[in-house]
């Protein structure tokens, strides 16, 4: 439901079978004329959510939905109206859309989503859009193991990676970094490197930035495409979500051997704090690849794990 006075808007991120993505430019004179959106429209009085996005889909780009499950809700506050935009990824369809309404109409490959205007509120929704649901945190005792773990996550189709690999010598985490980096390029994964590793690599993709290193930033590092923050609690979702941070990593949800200190959040609290935030959030701390339905189902991006994916 909508917080008191939000317009809850229901909205879908439909995507073809290779992958492209369906956006249509608003009518000028409407609220944000002109901009590009996902297509979708306002609940009416009483509808569930994914009538309201079955009926403005059909209306508006002319597709029947066969199936769609929760991508991101953001909550936003324009200087005229706020809005509870409700995201849904939209996999499965029938009938071929088009622009029942007059308006432009493209298919875009999601990377290439950046290149077009869409309203403030969409900044979050483009990244979750963009974004897997699987994030891996690569580690390991020795340059071996951490290359053999390696093979292990890109084997099992992860595409989006974090080189943390604290606990090995910097001379070794150069040599590490050289294979990883050439590693993930060969097979089109994303790199982001731990704010903690004294590597100042540029060609990576992003960085990942420590609970610490977060809460001492008071801007987004400029340097990096992609920029991810490990969060514990609202606060620091919060400061990441002020200073621009895409994506977070939420833990520990679960008991976990390697913090065996750190208070779980448990599930109902991290569906909580994940509604509370415009942020794709990855859940971490115990969970393994078939928990990521249940996070999907609480508005997170997926799972990020360490052995999850080994
Ligand atoms: N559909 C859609 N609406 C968005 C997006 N981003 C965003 O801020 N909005 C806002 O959500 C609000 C409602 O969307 P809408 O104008 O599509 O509603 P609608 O289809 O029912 O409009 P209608 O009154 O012309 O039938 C608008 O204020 C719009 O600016 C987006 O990506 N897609
Ligand atoms: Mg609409």
């Amino acid at each position: 439901m909508a917080s008191s006075g939000a317009l809850h808007v229901a909205v879908g991120v439909v995507r073809d079978s290779d992958g492209n993505i369906l956006i249509t430019q608003r009518a000028k004179h409407a609220h944000q004329g002109g901009l590009w959106e996902f297509p979708g429209g306002k609940l009416e009085h009483g509808e569930e959510v994914l009538a309201a996005l079955r009926r403005e889909l059909r209306e508006e780009v002319g597709i029947l939905i066969d199936g769609a499950s929760p991508l991101i809700k953001i909550h936003h506050h324009y200087p005229d109206l706020e809005v509870l935009l409700d995201v849904w990824r939209v996999d499965h369809f029938s009938d071929q859309a088009c622009a029942c309404e007059g308006q432009a109409m493209r298919w875009v490959a999601s990377e290439d989503l950046n290149r077009y205007e869409f309203p403030a509120a969409n900044r979050p929704i483009i990244a979750a859009a963009q974004l897997p649901d699987r994030y891996a945190i690569l580690e390991g005792r020795s340059v071996d193991q951490v290359l053999a773990n390696l093979s292990k996550i890109i084997g099992n189709g992860v595409r989006l990676l974090q080189l943390r690999v604290k606990s090995l010598p910097a001379s070794e985490i150069l040599t590490v970094y050289a294979t990883v980096f050439a590693e993930c390029q060969r097979h089109g994964v994303k790199l982001l490197l731990n704010s903690d590793l004294p590597l100042f690599q540029a060609e990576a993709d992003g960085i990942h930035l420590s609970s610490h290193a977060l809460m001492m930033a008071n801007q987004r590092p400029e340097e990096y495409a992609w920029v991810a923050a490990s969060c514990h609690d609202f606060k620091e979702l919060k400061h990441a979500q002020n200073i621009g941070v895409d994506f977070a990593v939420l833990a520990p949800i679960l008991p976990t051997p390697t913090h065996p200190d750190a208070t779980p959040l448990g599930w109902d609290v991290m569906a909580e704090l994940i509604e509370q935030v415009n942020l794709p959030v990855f859940a971490l701390g115990g969970l393994k690849i078939e928990d990521i339905q249940r996070v999907l189902q609480a508005g997170g991006q997926g799972i990020a794990g360490i052995s999850a994916f080994l």
